[in-house]
């Protein structure tokens, strides 16, 4: 048996799974490679390079269109214990929409996220995702969505390529490793991809946790939080996401204290209160002043 194929004479053994490209020029030399893999390479926004993919977020990708609407809540109600922590909530989320969830700290805009994810369950009311009942189909629930959660979901002692790794792994997803890379370049967190994410600041993990939401392309994607303590590449690259999910057809929820953002990021607005839903509106309707006169 010859010692190697025709093709192992002619192709380049398999690079590291996410060299730096530092790294990859050497390898390639080493290699006698005739042709590089496919690399984006850091800071790729700036410094666009011959032969190097930039295809947008979302072009060429195949997107599970779910019928509208694709959120349906009607008269949500969650207890933990004696805590009413969503007391009546109604929202309509389509496809193709960004809708941003807002109000104080306690309104329970987390909580109706987590419902909406399929980690809880709704103690009353009715609750559809993307075809699923909350209530019934939760594993159909958690199939469909992309779910930044506002804290934890990391493991402290992996990196974010084993995160983008065990996602990918889990949701059986076939060819990501191009995805991953280019999500990973967008938040700036290329560099960083083989270190622990133990060691992460609030807003690298917050960047991680809105990556691993977005890459398999969720008919709905929700992000609690995404922009608490991201710098503005972080927000921007975040605002890239959203608007990116739009474009396909997913349908977008998005929960933070900050109007601006949120106004920059979704067309329609909800304002919670109390467990309760206060108001529904187009976001542009939602100017400070109507806003601060919705929380008190
Ligand atoms: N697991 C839990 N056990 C008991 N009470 C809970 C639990 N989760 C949430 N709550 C309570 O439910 C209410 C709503 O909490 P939730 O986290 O949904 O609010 P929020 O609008 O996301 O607040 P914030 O803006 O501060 O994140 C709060 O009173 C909270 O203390």
């Amino acid at each position: 048996m010859p010692a190697s194929s025709p093709d192992d004479q002619n192709d380049p053994p398999t690079p590291p799974p996410f060299p730096s490209h530092r790294r990859l020029l050497p390898w390639c030399a080493r290699a006698g490679a005739t042709r590089l893999p496919v690399w984006t390479g850091p800071a790729l926004r700036d410094r666009p390079v011959r032969g190097v993919r930039t295809r947008p977020l979302g072009e060429n990708r195949a997107v599970t269109q779910t019928p509208a609407p694709a959120v349906v809540v009607r008269g949500l109600h969650v207890r933990f214990g004696d805590v009413e922590a969503v007391a009546g909530v109604d929202l309509t989320a389509e496809a193709g929409q960004a809708t941003a969830l807002l109000g104080r700290n306690g309104a329970g805009k987390s909580t109706t996220m987590k419902v909406l994810a399929g980690v809880v369950p709704p103690t009353a009311g009715e609750v559809t995702v993307a075809g699923h009942d909350a209530a019934t189909d939760a594993l159909g629930v958690k199939r469909s969505v992309g779910y930044c959660p506002d804290v934890g979901g990391l493991v402290p002692r992996a990196t974010p390529w084993e995160h983008l790794q065990l996602s990918a792994r889990l949701r059986r997803m076939p060819a990501w490793e191009e995805r991953g890379r280019d999500l990973l370049e967008r938040f700036e967190l290329g560099d960083v991809a083989h270190r622990v994410v133990g060691g992460f600041s609030h807003g690298m993990s917050r960047r991680l946790s809105v990556v691993l939401a977005s890459l398999h392309d969720p008919a709905v994607l929700l992000l609690d939080e995404p922009f608490d303590g991201v710098d503005p590449l972080g927000v921007d690259a975040t605002l890239e996401v959203v608007a990116d999910a739009r474009a396909r057809g997913a349908c977008v929820l998005l929960s933070t204290h900050l109007r601006d953002l949120a106004l920059e990021a979704c067309g329609e607005a909800v304002v919670l209160r109390g467990g309760n839903r206060v108001a529904a509106m187009q976001a542009g309707e939602l100017t400070g002043e109507a806003y601060r006169a919705l929380l008190d």
